[in-house]
């Protein structure tokens, strides 16, 4: 008999069929109590489960006794609790590397809106406010030969340092917690500590994951050690920046500009603060959201439940100890 897997996320039909080739799959909207509620036996008989976003804890593995893997169509995983998933010795596979270079580009893309007012001056164009030709008060500020702060220097930190490095001559500073050989080497980036990071960059670029140690890592109190006029850019999570704290350093004018494409809850409400402020780039959480990259990325987390289920994992695994 087939292993029972649960889908929560709609797949390419070719992945689709790929999966039913090799499970029993119930697909359905979400993680949600209300769900897991109206699919009772479904939840408790399934061996796998494969989607991405909702909250995967020790109440929703209280429902699946037969759970054996879980996949996430992401490379972040903040949304699993690992220590019940390590109690229960259920498998936690994602989708690291395929999406880098995509996020990279989206990170490079704030970095460039925000200092050049891409967005904003959009805007201004299109609501016919462009009579003759602009004066400082619209000017931006250069990107190229500045110094990008990169807080998290793991592969999409990488891969931002890459092109800032090579493709606008930037000047590379970085906070992680072991040194990184290969960037030092390659873009001559300087190990720093968070607060000589925040205090000489002019782009300040978070790619850290979510975890107790990163939460509100960005405060009141980091924001106010920053450069006048330095660039917040978040493409990691959007609780590692106190969001609140953020408005204000924004709207008070300490910080130029913000490039978001993580808030602290998403969706993130039309009625927040921080959408209002024209020296915000907002963007709907799109880091790795291009046709090939998702496709990618779905990919391997089938490939990966398939493997977790019927063959041998032998990458992506976040914690391989429960094979053991
Ligand atoms: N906006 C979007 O759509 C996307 C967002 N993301 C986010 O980006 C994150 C990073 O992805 P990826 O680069 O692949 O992950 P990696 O694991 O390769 O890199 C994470 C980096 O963060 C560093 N880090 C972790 N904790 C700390 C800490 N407490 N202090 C300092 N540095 C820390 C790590 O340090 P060290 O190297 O020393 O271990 C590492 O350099 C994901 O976890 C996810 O949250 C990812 C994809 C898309
Ligand atoms: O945020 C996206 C991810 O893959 O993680």
């Amino acid at each position: 008999m087939k292993p029972a897997v649960i889908l929560y996320k709609s797949l390419p039909d070719d992945l689709r069929r790929q999966l039913d080739t090799h499970f029993h799959v119930t697909e359905v909207k979400d993680v949600s109590p209300e769900t897991v509620r109206q699919h009772a036996d479904a939840f408790a008989q399934a061996e796998g489960i494969i989607g991405s976003g909702g909250k995967v804890d020790d109440a929703l593995l209280s429902q699946m006794p037969a759970l054996r893997a879980c996949s996430t169509v992401s490379v972040g995983y903040d949304n699993f609790n690992v220590d019940a998933l390590n109690q229960r010795k259920v498998l936690l596979m994602h989708t690291p590397t395929v999406l880098t270079e995509t996020v990279a580009d989206t990170m490079m893309a704030l970095v460039l809106s925000t200092a050049r007012r891409v967005a904003e001056l959009d805007k201004w164009v299109k609501e016919g406010n462009w009579k003759k030709s602009i004066g400082p008060d619209l000017f931006g500020t250069d990107v190229h030969h500045k110094t990008m702060g990169i807080l998290g220097m793991g592969r999409i930190g990488l891969a931002l340092a890459q092109r800032a490095h090579f493709g606008f001559g930037m000047n590379i500073l970085y906070n992680a917690r072991r040194q990184h050989e290969e960037a030092e080497n390659r873009f001559q980036a300087r190990a720093c500590d968070l607060e000589t990071l925040l205090k000489e960059s002019d782009f300040v670029c978070i790619s850290l994951p979510l975890t107790e140690q990163t939460h509100h890592m960005i405060g009141a109190a980091q924001l106010q050690l920053m450069k006048p006029g330095a660039i917040l850019i978040n493409a990691g999570r959007g609780p590692v920046v106190d969001e609140q704290a953020l408005t204000a350093a924004l709207k008070a004018g300490t910080l130029l500009a913000a490039g978001l494409d993580v808030f602290e809850v998403e969706p993130v409400p039309a009625e927040a603060e921080i959408l209002t402020l024209p020296n915000v780039v907002a963007l709907p959480h799109i880091g790795s959201a291009t046709h090939e990259t998702r496709y990618g990325m779905a990919r391997d987390a089938v490939e990966n439940l398939i493997a977790a289920l019927t063959g041998t994992p032998d990458k992506n695994c976040v914690n391989p100890q429960v094979l053991r």
